[in-house]
């Protein structure tokens, strides 16, 4: 199954749809029912207290309040003055099955949290826009004060105080234990320090015709199954002749092992032959890798690389390491126009309109925001708009890399799941580069190249976190790509690293 991501403005197109339907009370109750069972299962003891907003996400709380006092719970319910006809509407039916709703100030909510085992945040949802109020933002604080050890908070569908679009975190805002979401995750629950104040993200679908998802989704996030289904299959017969030939055209010196980590991973990602052009000498990490040494790199590139017999590249990837001439030979290489990775020092703005269909550029936040000309909080606030614009200027395909890492082409993006907070290494992006090569060079286009690399490259961070913790090398991410493809191929993803 594949999660589409939403953004607010998507999610109230389904809510006008719901409404126009008569849909909007069965979804409000569904929503709040899940988030009823979400206690129940994770905290089944003790008092629950629960926020209501004036607008539905409070509505979604008091559903839940009456779902809860059904199950025989001890529940205390406090509440702002009810905006959405609907929250007034399960205010009425909290009551009529003897609910009682209090009025919440930061004073009423400090007395009620004391003896609560868990407080439910129904707040504010989708429809926060910043600024916060500051009568809200003392509620806020006064939540976050009363959060301990012995007292969890559940958020609904989004912690208050955090804009469902963005990756920040705009002012106060709610830090949840875990976030029960609806229909799909929205940026704020999977990007930077807002994703972070989310906790553990559930998805709830709810009772939504897919085709009303597919016309708002703003981003797909395809599960293991489909991006296993991407990965090549070699026959009997092959040869390291068809397996795919990659040149990696990088290293400086002082950057040599960029080059080398890339030869790597293209060659766990399955490349038949590998070959390292590079203007320094370049450790050979592993003797299958072959390395020239060119004193002239350009010339070697203008007069020799596609013209001499037999060795052309079914892919190349450049700039890792390759310093300041990377652009000018980056402008060789793309005047090929055959499968081609732009990383690292090829990723500058004077490059843009030089793209064509089958590359795949790969900038992290810093090289993106140079890219673009902006500085890098606006790229790291929005990654989807980033990814989105970067397309525009570079053509191709688009890994914004991050954790998530977003693909962009024209027209599509998406998220990709899984990795460890231990690949924020050095010569990660290395390895990724050649996978992609690799991949390109084994004749998948650049589109399902980037979605299926980025997730093999994520896979093999988190089997090889299991051995190395936190601190992962590039290399040991490599020697785990074998497993990562063996997973991807056979067996759906489990465990803590699958993501919303
Ligand atoms: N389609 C779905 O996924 C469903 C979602 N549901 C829930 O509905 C909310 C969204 O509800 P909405 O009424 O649009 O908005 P909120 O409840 O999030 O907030 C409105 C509330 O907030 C106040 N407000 C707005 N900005 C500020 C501000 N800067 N400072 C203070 N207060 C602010 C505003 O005045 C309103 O009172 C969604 O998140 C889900 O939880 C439904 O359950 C059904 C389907």
């Amino acid at each position: 199954m594949s999660a589409a991501v939403l953004t607010p403005d998507a999610v109230r197109a389904i809510d006008g749809r719901l409404e126009r339907a008569g849909l909007l009370d069965p979804a409000m109750e569904i929503a709040g029912l899940a988030v009823a069972r979400a206690v129940q299962e994770r905290w089944p003891s003790g008092r629950v207290l629960l926020l209501a907003g004036g607008g539905a996400n409070g509505g979604d709380a008091l559903v839940a309040a009456r779902h809860l006092l059904a199950a025989g719970r001890e529940v205390t319910v406090l509440a702002r003055p009810a905006t959405h006809p609907l929250t007034r509407l399960n205010r009425r039916r909290l009551r009529a099955v003897g609910g009682e709703v209090r009025p919440l100030t930061p004073a009423t909510l400090g007395r009620a949290a004391r003896d609560a085992a868990v407080l439910v945040d129904g707040l504010l949802g989708t429809g926060f826009r910043p600024p916060l109020r500051d009568d809200l933002a003392r509620v806020i604080g006064a939540l976050n004060a009363a959060r301990t050890r012995d007292l969890n908070v559940l958020a609904i569908d989004l912690p208050s105080g955090l804009d469902a679009t963005r990756a920040d975190v705009p002012g106060a805002a709610v830090h949840a234990d875990v976030t029960v979401t609806f229909i799909g995750p929205k940026p704020a629950q999977l990007f930077g320090d807002a994703a972070a104040q989310c906790g553990e993200v559930r998805t709830v679908p709810l009772p939504v015709p897919a085709a009303w998802i597919q016309d708002v989704q703003v981003a797909a996030r395809p599960d293991d199954a489909t991006l296993g289904a991407l990965l090549p299959v070699r026959t009997a017969s092959a040869h390291k002749g068809t397996a795919g030939r990659v040149w990696i055209v990088g290293g400086h010196p002082g950057t040599v092992g960029a080059p080398a980590l890339a030869g790597l991973g293209a060659l766990r990602a399955g490349a038949g032959l590998v070959t390292v052009h590079s203007a320094a000498d370049v450790p050979l990490v592993t003797p299958e890798l072959m390395a020239q040494r060119h004193a002239d790199l350009r010339t070697f590139l203008t007069s020799t690389g596609l013209t001499g017999t037999g060795a052309r590249p079914d892919a190349v990837a450049i700039g890792m390491g390759l310093g300041p001439e990377a652009p000018a030979l980056a402008r060789e290489v793309l005047d090929w126009e055959i499968p081609t990775v732009l990383d690292a020092d090829a990723l500058q703005p004077d490059l843009c309109g030089y793209g064509h269909d089958r590359c795949v550029w790969t900038p992290h936040p810093g090289e993106a925001a140079r890219v673009l000309g902006v500085p890098t909080p606006e790229v790291t606030r929005d990654p989807l708009s980033a990814a989105r614009a970067l397309q525009d200027r570079l053509g191709g395909v688009v890994v914004l890399k991050g954790g998530p890492s977003v693909v962009a082409r024209a027209g599509d993006l998406s998220v990709a799941r899984g990795g460890h907070p231990g690949m924020a290494s050095a010569g990660m992006g290395d390895t990724l580069c050649g996978i992609l090569a690799a991949l390109l060079a084994q004749g998948l286009d650049p589109w399902d190249a980037a979605r299926a690399g980025v997730r093999l490259h994520a896979r093999a961070g988190e089997i090889a976190a299991v051995r190395f913790g936190y601190g992962l090398g590039a290399t040991d991410v490599a020697h785990d790509l074998g497993r990562a493809w063996a997973d991807l191929r056979a067996a759906p993803l489990t465990g803590v690293y699958a993501g919303v």
